[in-house]
């Protein structure tokens, strides 16, 4: 089998002096999707920040293509082929969703990549010459996705991409994640509904208090009720 194309491989970190991941070990085959749960405050986002090298890992290695990335300064990341939409979606309000879409791109965006995105939302392509800020969450949402669909991925991690996320939205989100893995972008994705998660992941890991605890497919998780509520506080769905 070939070598994943994200290994995060038993890495710790601390914010400040806390200690906030012990053992996180985690793997993203080409294509795949895996969903990264946990209850508030495990270090999901940390995780994912560990990846995009903005919080440094202190011990463990993290590879993604086959390199060895654990100690890669944070701005060469995204070259890699990484997009990341980070929680709270990290869109400049003041900047127009064109330059806010244009912002992760070195030199001149791809006209074909901009030009298919935007054939996906027509509401961003209306409201290319407005500011960010004056969108609905969830049209903040589509434009960040879209900004880091702009670089061409070949892994899109995204953090929480449904959260505070009116209901009618919601499912327009999720279904574009499941158009982005079924054009072959592999995605991880943290997710706090769990029925979301174990519909749209291939693998999910479950993380508890820094580490990982649980790595295997839906079905797998599924099939422990105990587990589930252990780690996550919540029934089967
Ligand atoms: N800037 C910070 N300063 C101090 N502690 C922090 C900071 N960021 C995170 N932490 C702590 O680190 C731990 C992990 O946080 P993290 O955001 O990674 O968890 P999470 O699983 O993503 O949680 P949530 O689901 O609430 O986003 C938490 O206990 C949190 O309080």
């Amino acid at each position: 089998m070939s070598a994943p194309l994200l290994e995060v491989r038993g890495i710790s970190a601390s914010i400040g002096r806390v200690p906030v991941l012990s053992d996180v070990s985690l793997s993203v085959a080409e294509r795949a999707v895996v969903g990264l749960l946990g209850r508030n405050g495990v270090g999901k986002t940390t995780s994912l920040r560990c990846v995009m090298g903005t919080v440094a890992a202190t011990g463990g290695s993290i590879s993604f293509a086959g390199a060895d990335i654990t100690r890669l300064e944070a701005h060469r990341r995204p070259g890699l082929g990484i997009g990341y939409v980070p929680q709270g979606r990290g869109i400049f309000p003041l900047l127009t969703v064109r330059e806010n879409l244009r912002l992760g791109v070195r030199g001149v965006p791809d006209p074909g990549t901009e030009e298919a995105l935007l054939n996906r939302f027509p509401r961003l392509q209306e409201r290319l010459s407005q500011k960010a800020g004056t969108m609905s969450g969830g049209e903040q949402q589509m434009l960040a996705i879209a900004r880091a669909l702009m670089t061409r991925p070949r892994l899109l991690i995204l953090d929480e991409p449904t959260e505070g996320i009116m209901p009618r939205l919601v499912g327009e989100i999720r279904r574009f994640i499941a158009e982005i893995a079924a054009s072959g972008i592999a995605v991880l994705l943290v997710e706090q509904n769990l029925k979301a998660a174990l519909a749209l992941a291939g693998h999910v890991v479950v993380m508890e208090r820094g580490r990982s605890a649980f790595s295997g497919p839906p079905a797998s998780l599924r099939a422990d009720p105990d587990l589930v509520h252990r780690l996550l506080g919540v029934g089967i769905p």
